[in-house]
């Protein structure tokens, strides 16, 4: 605990020398400021928040809205373009090879520097690196099925298979390099590409993205999740990303305001004319909240797959339903479009593409403008498009292994469980899982007996038991938006046939 402060001060200070700051004075103002032994403390200080991302970012003083509260100078920004240029063999090595993507090219390059140690100048930077992940990729086979549903299941396997496809592809690079025999193996290479999904931000200049020190400690809210700051107005805009190059929230300009594309300002973004990251308070922050960022749109499912977490509120989350094939032909809306809100409202596509399918083949021409405009088709058609929604959501629910009570119950038992002191036997509390039981246990060679003081001692168990967790804590909102939107349908269906 004393090392990592120790490290963290340290990482502090050197920020500090590479002209990272927090400070709210522009750039030359605060080149003539007196040297600091810290980038942060004038309005943003380190601190942990465990329920919300763990360590992050505390305001030290009240922020406004708008106003720039981190900057990261170029010259502090670890991209491909600066690892190869401070390093001739990497760069000769990268250049034979340009059938690598951008992406694979980083994470080979990180790697390349951790194997360097201490004399990396990158070192401090790298010490605050955590030191595993959550993301899909490194979800073993049983927490993948732990997801239950089969897209999120084929996505976990999709990303556990593309991370050692590229692993496969970038071997000879990394062998060029002669990194140490612990770098090159497949569980380095998902280290180092949960490093590159979850904390690279946007830069113009490569696909890639950079590795931002300090400005990488900002932890995530959904754009719309926090819109109103304490002035009371909606803030504007869509999302920001560490990946994507969507603006959020900053003083907007008149021009910007009757321009389209203000609706992709954002919080934090390269800004070429001060050759820096610049990050901007998205809304009015009380002193010691945690100032937040957000990294982009997510669904809880495209938050596990790059950052691996999720959100308890995601106004952005969303459950599918299968169609009728010939439900896809009727309309020419993307798949993705075809879905069910949060709260359990059918998006606004899928509604069209049912009124569609359930009006007559013979009429579908003549009403076809009333079903694009958005405008119910009848009563008789309303009623019919809402019991089948609610009858698919039904028929998926009663698909899956276990209900959301149980679910519920399986999630406090974790949760018991995560306290090591609770030795329990779960084969016993949790009879209703038994399969899924056995598979935790037998995935971590935990069989027989109580598993408390098992767990203790293994690492790999308690990771294992943390992903199952978040499984399993994202399959109960899935189940939850399908169960909303049964109410939903019930009730539209009710307020028709009260008319
Ligand atoms: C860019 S880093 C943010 C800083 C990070 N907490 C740290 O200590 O380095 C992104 C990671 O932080 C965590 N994170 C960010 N926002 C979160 C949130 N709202 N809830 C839970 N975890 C979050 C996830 O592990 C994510 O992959």
């Amino acid at each position: 605990m004393e090392e990592e402060h120790a490290n963290l001060e340290n990482f502090l200070e050197w920020t500090a020398e590479l002209g990272i700051s927090d400070s709210p004075y522009s750039f030359t103002q605060s080149e003539s400021l007196t040297r600091r032994s810290s980038s942060l403390g004038l309005s943003l200080c380190v601190s942990d928040f465990p329920e919300a991302g763990g360590r992050g970012l505390a305001a030290v003083r009240d922020l406004q809205k708008g106003e720039l509260i981190l900057r990261v100078p170029k010259s502090a920004l670890m991209t491909t373009q600066r690892l190869m240029m401070e390093d001739q063999k990497l760069s000769v090595a990268v250049q034979k090879r340009p059938s690598l993507s951008s992406t694979q090219t980083l994470t080979a390059a990180l790697l390349n520097e951790v194997g360097k140690g201490k004399i990396s100048w990158w070192n401090p930077y790298i010490m605050q690196l955590p030191r595993s992940y959550d993301t899909l990729a490194s979800f073993g086979q049983f927490e993948a099925q732990s997801l239950q549903v089969d897209d999120a299941i084929w996505l976990a396997e999709k990303a556990l298979g593309k991370a050692e496809l590229e692993w496969k592809e970038a071997t000879p690079l990394m062998s060029e390099l002669k990194l140490k025999p612990q770098l090159l193996t497949l569980k380095a290479w998902r280290w180092a590409s949960a490093t590159i999904s979850s904390r690279t931000m946007h830069i113009p200049w490569d696909v890639a993205g950079c590795l931002c020190p300090v400005g990488d400690f900002f932890n995530y809210a959904a754009p719309g999740e926090e819109p109103y700051g304490s002035d009371g107005s909606r803030a504007q805009g869509i999302a920001s990303s560490l990946q994507d190059s969507s603006w959020y929230t900053r003083e907007i300009s008149d021009d910007e305001k009757f321009d389209p594309n203000s609706l992709r300002l954002m919080d934090g973004k390269y800004e070429e004319h001060v050759g820096a990251y610049c990050f901007y308070a998205r809304r009015n922050y009380r002193k010691g909240e945690q100032v937040l960022l957000s990294y982009g749109t997510y669904t809880n499912l495209e938050l596990l797959e790059h950052y691996g977490f999720l959100l308890n509120e995601n106004p952005n989350d969303k459950a599918f339903v299968a169609l009728e094939p010939g439900m896809y032909s009727l309309c020419s809306w993307p798949k993705d479009s075809l879905y069910i809100h949060k709260d359990g409202m059918p998006s606004f596509a899928l509604l069209l593409a049912v009124r569609l399918w359930a009006t007559p083949p013979n009429h579908r021409k003549s009403i076809g403008h009333l079903v694009y405009s958005g405008t119910q088709v009848s009563a008789e058609n309303e009623v019919i498009v809402m019991k089948w929604i609610a009858k698919e959501c039904d028929v998926l629910l009663k698909s899956f292994p276990t209900s959301v009570e149980q679910d519920m119950l399986l999630l406090s038992t974790i949760d018991k469980l995560q306290d090591l002191h609770t030795p329990m036997n779960l084969e016993k509390e949790l009879p209703a899982f038994r399969g899924e039981v056995c598979a935790f246990l037998s995935s971590n060679e935990l069989q027989g007996g109580r598993i408390g003081a098992k767990l203790l001692v293994s690492k790999k168990a308690r990771k294992s038991l943390y992903r199952w967790k978040l499984a399993v804590q994202w399959r109960l909102k899935y189940k939850k938006i399908l169960l909303d939107c049964i109410s939903q349908c019930s009730e539209i269906i009710n307020n028709i046939s009260s008319y």
